[in-house]
């Protein structure tokens, strides 16, 4: 994956996967996400409006809707349900190294009345100390600046969560099963 995404900037094959610590120091994490029934899904949140922040996510799911992904112009836009397909997100480490050609998507994990809905998703993420995520200078055109200032993983996760803190939402779930 990583090769073909670096051959599509007409970068070596090897090099996203490189400044994202190599194959042998990037941890896969696994999450489960269970959405149960809700009786009033437009009062509830399953996972909230997000960017994934790692490098890639693989999402597997029970075949039930409620994937969202916002497209600016558009809004909310539920993912079509592609049999056995594994959907996958770009995350924050693979938007910052590439200055954003790859973009970071926001989504959103919505329940509903009739079913319930499942998801496993698996977190590819760069070492947390290894390397400096930042935007590759071959990827940062004449005239362009760079949109992102360098980082570790470590220090990525801490901006997040502090950030997340200060706007903290309050919003609560109202669902049953
Ligand atoms: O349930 C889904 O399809 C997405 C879940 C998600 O975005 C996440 O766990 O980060
Ligand atoms: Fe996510």
């Amino acid at each position: 994956m990583f090769s073909l995404l670096s051959l599509g900037l007409g970068l070596d094959e090897n090099k996203l996967e490189a400044e994202l610590g190599g194959k042998d120091d990037l941890l896969l994490q696994l999450k489960i996400n269970y959405y149960p029934r809700c009786p009033q899904p437009e009062l509830a949140l399953g996972v909230e409006a997000h960017t994934d922040v790692s490098s890639l996510s693989f999402i597997l799911h029970n075949g039930v809707p409620g994937l969202q992904v916002f497209k600016n112009g558009f809004g909310w836009v539920t993912a079509p349900l592609v049999p056995n397909s594994i959907i996958v997100h770009v995350g924050d480490a693979l938007e910052i190294i590439t200055n954003g050609r790859y973009h970071s998507v926001l989504h959103r994990g919505l329940v509903n009345k009739e079913n319930i809905r499942i998801s496993w998703a698996v977190f590819c993420e760069p070492p947390r100390e290894k390397v400096v995520l930042r935007p590759l200078p071959e990827l940062v055109g004449e005239g362009e600046v760079a949109r992102f200032e360098p980082r570790t993983f470590a220090e990525h996760l801490e901006r997040k969560l502090f950030k997340a803190r200060v706007a903290g939402s309050g919003d609560k779930a109202v669902c049953e099963d």
